[in-house]
């Protein structure tokens, strides 16, 4: 069985912007990523763990490469084809939690289900079962300004979660939270990636994490090495 969830080849990414010079980030990036592994992506700033992260996720196109996605390449894929790949297989983390204010902490997680055609009433429950994983059976109704920071990270990571996805990808997931927040919420993130069976692919700067996960890379000369 291919159990590969993320495979990237050959990846190169390079940004130009006007009359600066051309900035070249990665640079023949190779990283393959399987079913059920926690990698944690921990490299200096600038060196492009949010680049890697956009193409991983198919927000960003590669200059060279391939990357694929559950087994599927992505190269020439129309546009249609990578929301619905992104939609379906991928979910996001990022460091600030980027929740819709006006919908409640339910709404959030129900959103992304039913922008996938799931029945209302089933991502309700979904929406309901996933916060109560994250201990937020009491807060459902919350608008995110009323929540507390980590409450608010719990909601964007059980929206992620939301329609079951293959590949869990985060960039500094609780670099926005205290100390002692940030401990707590990786380790629900991590326990919930556990028990999910997921691939999750986590940038984060917090050492401490580290003995917790399967491998630890890193990006040196713009090219992905284990640690
Ligand atoms: N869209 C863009 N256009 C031009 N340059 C960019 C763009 N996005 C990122 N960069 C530059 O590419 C480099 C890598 O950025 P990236 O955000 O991937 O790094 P990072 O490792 O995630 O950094 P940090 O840890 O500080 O978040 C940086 O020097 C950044 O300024």
């Amino acid at each position: 069985m291919n159990d590969v969830v993320l495979r990237l080849q050959g990846v190169k990414k390079t940004y130009r912007s006007g009359e600066e010079a051309a900035l070249p980030i990665l640079q023949g990036a190779d990283f393959a990523l399987r079913a059920g592994e926690l990698v944690a992506l921990v490299a200096p700033s600038g060196t492009g763990k949010s680049t890697l992260l956009h193409l991983a996720g198919l927000l960003d196109t590669p200059d060279e490469g391939e990357i694929d996605v559950c087994g599927q390449n992505t190269r020439g894929l129309a546009d249609a084809g990578r929301t619905a790949l992104r939609r379906d297989r991928i979910g996001f983390v990022y460091q600030f939690h980027h929740l819709l204010a006006e919908f409640t902490a339910q709404e959030n997680v129900m959103l992304p289900q039913m922008i996938a055609g799931v029945r209302k009433a089933d991502a309700r429950a979904k929406a309901e079962q996933l916060l109560g994983l994250f201990g937020l059976g009491h807060r459902v109704k919350h608008l995110p300004g009323k929540l507390s920071g980590g409450e608010q990270q719990r909601v964007a990571i059980a929206r992620a979660l939301a329609n079951n996805p293959a590949l869990l990808l985060a960039d500094e997931p609780t670099g926005n939270l205290d100390v002692r927040t940030a401990d707590v919420v990786f380790e629900e993130l991590m326990s919930a990636v556990r028990g999910q069976g997921l691939a999750a692919l986590i940038a984060t700067h917090n050492e401490e994490l580290l003995t917790r996960m399967d491998r630890v890379i890193t990006l040196r000369d713009g090219l992905v090495v284990e640690r």
